[in-house]
């Protein structure tokens, strides 16, 4: 079992034709690409955590009812300076790496001390981003790596702290209707402040600077001071609805002091996360138009989360669903001398996730007796004036057990209806995806034994009419050796199995990713 996460995964740059089984629809042509940790040991070493194992992409190209399947270790920095070592050299989020055991450590930690936050990774593991007509591959430091994304190769590495001052990123951008790429990161004792910084990438550069890169062209859209200088919200990922973005700082804090030492005293960056439970959750709604932040302070109790579903505005609320946690116990459970028996029951979540929404009025009654509840829209989320003028929010409880949510994103930022996801139980490793209805509470699922699938992408049909109108694609690991890999393809308004493209290698298990269709990939000659 512990295959499915620690050991290494060859990789396979030439294409494989996958065996097909079933009918996948004949619209459905180019490549989905996913991301993930493939290598977690280099000669004698061996990675901590399983966040912090070295990118591998893989892809599955639709061709006229064929698929082929390759994957590729990014060539980041991190990994040809580890491979050339045999060793790990870079530190990881779980992992701190001593370079060269040779020099003087005090001059090297001298040396990164002087710089209050030292050079990341660039070991992008996490997600697939889009910006105009290139593809990266992203992880939440200041690092990313443009990806060919027909052959996987590794191009250019982007570091956006060149063009805008920030320290980390996440790794869930979101896309507006203009095509631009917008992104949140933390600046962190910049210039005496520490704040979250929302920015925007454009598509395309202006036509006479046609070989600049569009990073050159990069926007602050707005900034958030974080209410505390040494301790920043961490965050994964941000909402944005038609006239708002919401950022949400938690109680799970990075500790800058703790980060500045941590190479001189020999731990990791996990290490300088912790988790506030006294402390509330502050929530952020920045007015796209004005840029300016809505002065209400809004809050609820301490949770932990990474994964906003979706938001949107309805009757002057603000409404925005997420997968939320009891306490950071999730990172916990990736580390890899846990995961290899996270299968066993014995090994459980301490806290499952909990699909919430929260509904926030922005418009409300001001003379508003303290101690009411504002919100006027048909949900049990409330949203309660306090004596100070700030607002205390409880939310509904939409489901539980559900991780990695993706939508239809033709509705990110309008009202939906349905969330796809991996369903987790017990064990933090999905053994099921789901169709989730936020209306009427029904929960669609699909699950085999010995099958472990990953995030669920949802592709809208060409014809699409409703939400729900498309196809949903997700990558199944099976823990029986004689059963191969395959990509799943679901019907997505039924859940039904549509068809499966098996491929007899042994797969890893990766994060999230990004379907591209056919007429966005660039021809192999540009
Ligand atoms: C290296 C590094 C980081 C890496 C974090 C990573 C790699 C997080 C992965 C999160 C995932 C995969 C979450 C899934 O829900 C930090 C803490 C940002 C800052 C310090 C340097
Ligand atoms: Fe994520």
């Amino acid at each position: 079992m512990a295959t499915l996460f620690a050991r290494n995964k060859k990789e396979h740059p030439e294409p494989i034709k996958a065996e097909v089984r079933g009918q996948l629809p004949t619209w459905l042509q180019g490549v989905l690409i996913r991301n993930g940790p493939g290598m977690h040991t280099i000669g004698d070493t061996q990675y901590n955590h399983w966040f912090d194992g070295l990118a591998l992409l893989h892809s599955f190209t639709f061709k006229n009812g064929e698929v082929y399947y390759r994957s590729k270790y990014l060539r980041s920095d991190t990994y040809n300076h580890n491979i050339e070592a045999n060793r790990i050299v870079v530190s990881e989020f779980g992992t701190m790496a001593y370079p060269d055991p040779c020099k003087n450590i005090f001059a090297k930690a001298f040396s990164y001390l002087s710089h209050t936050i030292p050079e990341f990774t660039d070991n992008c593991l996490i997600n697939i981003m889009r910006t105009g007509d290139d593809f990266y591959a992203t992880s939440e430091t200041n690092f990313i790596r443009k990806i060919n994304p027909r052959t996987l190769e590794t191009l250019d590495k982007v570091d956006y702290s060149k063009y805008v001052a920030v320290n980390v990123t996440t790794s869930h951008p979101h896309y507006d209707s203009d095509g631009n790429t917008l992104n949140m990161g933390t600046s962190i004792v910049d210039k005496g402040r520490t704040k979250y910084i929302l920015f925007k990438i454009p598509p395309s550069v202006p036509e006479q600077e046609k070989k600049k890169s569009c990073f050159k062209h990069m926007e602050v859209v707005s900034s958030i001071p974080s209410r505390s200088l040494l301790h920043p919200s961490y965050y994964h990922s941000f909402g944005i609805t038609e006239n708002y973005i919401i950022f949400i700082e938690q109680p799970f804090r990075l500790d800058i002091v703790k980060m500045a030492t941590a190479y001189m005293r020999g731990v990791t960056w996990a290490s300088c996360l912790a988790y506030h439970k006294e402390d509330k959750t502050w929530f952020h709604f920045v007015d796209k138009q004005t840029k300016k932040e809505v002065s209400t302070k809004f809050y609820t109790d301490a949770m932990v989360f990474f994964h906003h579903v979706n938001a949107y505005e309805e009757d002057g609320h603000i409404i925005f669903d997420l997968i939320a946690y009891a306490d950071n116990s999730l990172y916990e459970m990736f580390y890899l001398k846990r995961i290899n028996t996270c299968l066993d029951e014995d090994n459980k979540l301490t806290s499952v996730p909990i699909c919430k929404r929260f509904v926030v009025p922005l418009q409300y009654d001001k003379d508003a007796e303290v101690g009411s509840n504002l919100v006027t829209l048909q949900t049990t989320a409330t949203a309660v004036k306090e004596k100070d003028g700030s607002i205390y929010c409880q939310p509904e409880i939409l489901c539980e057990g559900i991780e990695l949510p993706r939508i239809n994103y033709d509705y990110n930022g309008k009202k939906y209806k349905y969330i796809f996801a991996a369903k987790v139980q017990w064990s933090p490793v999905p053994a099921k995806v789901a169709k989730f209805n936020i209306q009427t509470k029904e929960m669609l699922q699909w699950g085999e034994d010995n099958c472990w699938p990953s995030e669920p992408i949802f592709i809208p049909s060409p014809d699409a009419k409703e939400e729900d109108d498309g196809i949903v694609l997700t990558c199944i690991l099976t823990s029986n050796p004689k059963e191969p890999p395959f990509l799943l393809v679901l019907d997505a308004k039924t859940f039904k199995e549509l068809g499966r493209a098996l491929v007899d290698i042994e797969m890893h298990l990766d994060l999230h990713g990004m379907f591209i269709p056919e007429k966005d990939l660039k021809t192999e000659a540009e």
